[in-house]
């Protein structure tokens, strides 16, 4: 295809990021152009224009002309490609591998990126970053969803959008949301949202959208769930679980599933939120340069002075082993005022009550206290400061002997209950026999303030399920999940390595990845052979259960080879649970158990998803299919593997106060069994929430050595298999966040990132290698080329059948006259021949019928 003169002009932006070619070499002055017809040009030198590309560069890629030999002129080495760039009309050679088909220009803001001509990261980065430019950061990836960042003020507004998709809904959360309410409708079944990316990219801000707008949409059948709520409950989680952090002003350190309930008419019956994975030990301890809870400083900044005096509050410590109450500038500390009295606007909107807010401004201010009261670090295992502990233990409303036994004195307790051979509370029957490691009365203090903390976000939880229950029957649910983000501290050029709790945060987002591989790659691929549709499509090679493997592999799991060799091969979190029990074990040795189970080249059938590093103690994670590594360093892990009885401890404290308003809030979840404490919300009554909270159970019983334990390393695993188990059972459906913005690490670690601003005069500067790492890491291009196969989604025989039978009325005639029904898969046969699809839309398996959609 010559393209001499007619060539297609540059499009309306020629390249993206860097115009420095990655690798090839500007040719000669005299070469370029490259137009035949050259009278300069000698004969063997003469090229025409085929087809537009881009040249993939170091930070970027840049629209290009491929130039093919005419006759005379030697072909190239095999492998190369000739391009004159759009911009500048520089000749260049380069490897072929640096070079993507480009899409025709009107494909630029293609709403749906299955539409592209050519699926390539250059095409799909160009097709986001159009619509990013145009205030549009929504882009359907197929099924799924991708939302760039929005960055500045501007929010899109759905109507603005183009309607380009087959079901005339623009690319947007709504839309999304809104399919999965109408297929719930006629398909009776569950559906689930879930929202995956980087820490900051997006996620609950797009979890939250989708809620209101379900909620906006289906209306709720008494008005027990309305937009007013779910706004409400999104800000009192945000006081009580997020942060704020290097990558995000507000992190969530809480995973959740927050669920719909839908009656046959599509009306909300109730809402119930199920929490877990909460980041407890952030009360006692934060990262160099990142905060506490905001409630803390909320609190502390807007109490009013009545209960600040009652509660001790008037007079704030110099200082508080916690990093509560410190403002670097005034205005911060008004700031927090105002978000305070925000905050009990919404408690308000949910119905918590005024003693009920008490009582939790209560465990707060005992939580304040202990910071300040801290531990002796040498002798005795007690309270540093007695006085301020006697204040923890007013607003707890118990006496400061029964704090204090709580927070130090357990061990006393079990020799007690030992001797007495009084029966131990369930739980506690392998404590014993597991000698662990000895707790210092450092890390009582903050078991114990953990603990309240922990109870006292339950108890909250519960209360925003308590404003959104009903016994309304229903019939299926839109369960919407949002994780914390994944992070690593090189993407804010730290050269810190990552803590224990990144791990944990980081190991949620993998799981959550890993349950899209398995829906997008595994089920359908597993789908399709069943029913005997061919398609050319190989399971992508890297899968995120090679790292979630590194975290959690069982030891059941594992595949002895003979001879035994890789009998430790069991995943971190369980080589932390068996070391904490062996006297005298060390993190060494849990790094050293890790290396020879899963790095390559020790021993055993090792992967490449583990890599111990030079730094003692820290090995790096493969993690995002391998394309974002991080370093962690496990000194002191050991230590936060070991159950901490003070936390253990905390629910009991408060359930015995002597303060009416505590007891009610906390005396329900003793009723609860000891086994699900870490997961919250489990409390309703209605046939949908006591399903869900069956299967949270069950999952807690499918381990119950651990359970027994109460090791906290098992339980951050069984915590998210009580979250996957909540959702994959239903119709799932991805939303990827992306951030788009420059990453330290992208600028050699110089300065801070500035947010781009969309209508202003400074150009949006974005980070395209670290867009690349996100689209690589999330196998998002793979998806798209399976879905582009035309057979990702499917319709059972007869349901295929109903919908479309009324096109063709031979076979409703004789439907209808035939008594015994007819063959399914005739009928469909002869409605597939009716409607006279193309035979590659559509294909006819077993039982289902097979196509792009439905
Ligand atoms: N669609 C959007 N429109 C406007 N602002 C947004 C949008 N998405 C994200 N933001 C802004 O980006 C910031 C981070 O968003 P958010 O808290 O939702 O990220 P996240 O992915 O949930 O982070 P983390 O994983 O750390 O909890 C917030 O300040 C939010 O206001």
């Amino acid at each position: 295809m010559r393209q001499q003169d007619g060539s297609p002009g540059p499009a309306e932006t020629p390249g993206v990021g860097q115009t420095q070619p990655e690798e090839g070499t500007a040719l000669q002055e005299d070469s370029r152009g490259g137009q035949s017809g050259d009278s300069d040009q000698a004969p063997e030198d003469r090229w025409y224009q085929a087809e537009k590309v881009w040249l993939v560069q170091k930070d970027g890629f840049t629209l290009a002309t491929v130039l093919k030999p005419d006759e005379g002129t030697a072909d190239l080495p095999a492998g190369r490609v000739r391009l004159c760039l759009d911009a500048d009309q520089t000749v260049t050679e380069v490897d072929e591998e640096h070079v993507h088909r480009a899409n025709p220009p009107e494909l630029d803001q293609a709403e749906d990126l299955a539409s592209l001509v050519s699926v390539n990261e250059s095409s799909v980065l160009n097709t986001l970053l159009h619509r990013y430019r145009a205030q549009l950061p929504h882009t359907c990836s197929g099924p799924d969803l991708i939302v760039l960042q929005p960055q500045g003020p501007w929010a899109p507004p759905a109507a603005k959008v183009p309607r380009g998709r087959r079901d005339g809904l623009p690319a947007h959360v709504c839309s999304l949301a809104q399919r999965a309410y109408w297929e719930l409708l006629s398909q009776r079944r569950d559906h689930s949202i879930v929202a995956l990316g980087r820490s900051g990219a997006g996620k609950t801000t797009c979890c939250e959208q989708v809620l209101e707008h379900l909620v906006a949409m289906a209306g709720s059948v008494d008005g027990r769930v309305s937009v007013e709520k779910i706004r409400a409950a999104f800000m009192v989680l945000r006081a009580f679980g997020s942060v704020s952090t290097s990558h995000s002003r507000s992190a969530t350190r809480f995973s959740m599933v927050m669920s719909l309930d839908f009656n046959a008419m599509g009306r909300i019956t109730a809402a119930q939120l199920q929490t877990m994975l909460l980041e407890k030990s952030r009360v006692a301890r934060q990262p160099d340069g990142e905060g506490n809870f905001k409630v803390f400083s909320q609190m502390l900044a807007g109490l009013d002075l009545d209960l600040r005096t009652e509660l001790n509050l008037h007079q704030t410590a110099e200082s508080s082993t916690f990093g509560m109450g410190v403002w670097s500038k005034p205005e911060d500390k008004q700031k927090a005022g105002a978000a305070f009295a925000q905050l009990r606007g919404a408690m308000e909107t949910l119905g918590i009550s005024e003693s009920e807010q008490r009582a939790i401004w209560r465990v707060l201010a005992a939580i304040y206290h202990l910071g300040v009261a801290g531990a002796c670090k040498v002798g005795r295992k007690q309270f540093m400061r007695f006085e301020w502990a006697n204040h923890a233990a007013a607003a707890l409303g118990c006496e400061f002997e029964e704090l204090n036994t709580a927070t130090f004195k357990h061990h006393l307790r079990q020799i007690i209950e030992q001797v007495t051979s009084r029966p131990r509370p369930r739980g506690l029957e392998e404590e014993e026999a597991s000698p662990g490691l000895k707790m210092t009365g450092v890390e009582c203090v903050e078991g114990m303030a953990g603990g309240l903390y922990q109870e006292l976000f339950a108890a909250v939880v519960s209360l925003i399920n308590r404003s959104f229950s009903s016994h309304h029957l229903s019939m299926a649910s839109i369960m919407v999940v949002d994780s914390p983000g994944f992070q690593n501290p090189r993407h804010q050029g730290k050269d810190r390595a990552a803590t224990f709790e990144e791990l944990c945060h980081n190991y949620a987002q993998e799981r959550l990845q890993l349950l899209f591989h398995q829906r997008t790659f595994e089920s359908t691929l597993e789908r399709l052979r069943e029913e005997g549709v061919p398609v050319k499509f190989d399971l992508p090679e890297s899968s995120p259960a090679t790292t979630v493997a590194v975290v959690d592999q069982k030891p059941s799991q594992v595949h002895l080879p003979a001879g035994g060799g890789a009998e430790d091969a069991r995943g971190l979190l369980w080589v932390l649970d068996e070391e904490v029990r062996v006297e005298g074990s060390s993190d060494s040795v849990v790094l050293e158990r890790l290396r020879v189970a899963f790095e390559k080249g020790a021993g055993g059938e090792g992967t490449s998803a583990l890599r111990t590093c030079e730094q003692p103690l820290q090995c790096e994670i493969a993690h995002q299919l391998g394309q974002d590594p991080v370093r962690y360093d496990l000194t002191g892990w050991l230590h936060k593997a070991k159950p901490n009885l003070s936390a253990l401890d905390a629910p009991q404290v408060l359930q015995h106060s002597k303060r009416e308003e505590l007891q009610s809030l906390f005396q329900a979840r003793a009723k609860l069994p000891p086994v699900c404490r870490a997961v919250a919300g489990l409390e309703g009554t209605s046939e949908q929430a006591s399903l869900r909270s069956r299967v949270v159970r069950r999952t807690f019983a499918s381990s119950l050595g651990a359970v027994r334990r109460r090791a906290p390393c098992s339980h951050v695993k069984l915590q998210m298999d009580a979250l996957v188990n909540l959702v994959k059972r239903s119709r799932l459906h991805f939303i990827h966040c992306l951030t788009p913005t420059p990453t330290v690490e992208s600028r050699g670690g110089q300065g801070s990132p500035t947010p781009p601003q969309p209508g202003g005069d400074q150009p949006l500067s974005l980070d395209i290698p670290a867009l690349r790492v996100q689209l690589a890491g999330s196998h998002i291009l793979e998806a798209l080329r399976l879905h582009r196969t035309g057979y990702a989604d499917h319709m059972g025989l007869a349901q295929f059948r109903r919908r479309f039978q009324a096109l063709d009325p031979a076979l409703l005639k004789k439907l209808l006259s035939t008594s015994e029904g007819m063959d399914e898969r005739k009928a469909v046969e002869q409605l597939l021949m009716t409607l006279d699809l193309e035979k590659t839309a559509v294909a006819l398996g077993h039982s289902q019928v097979s196509g792009a959609s439905f």
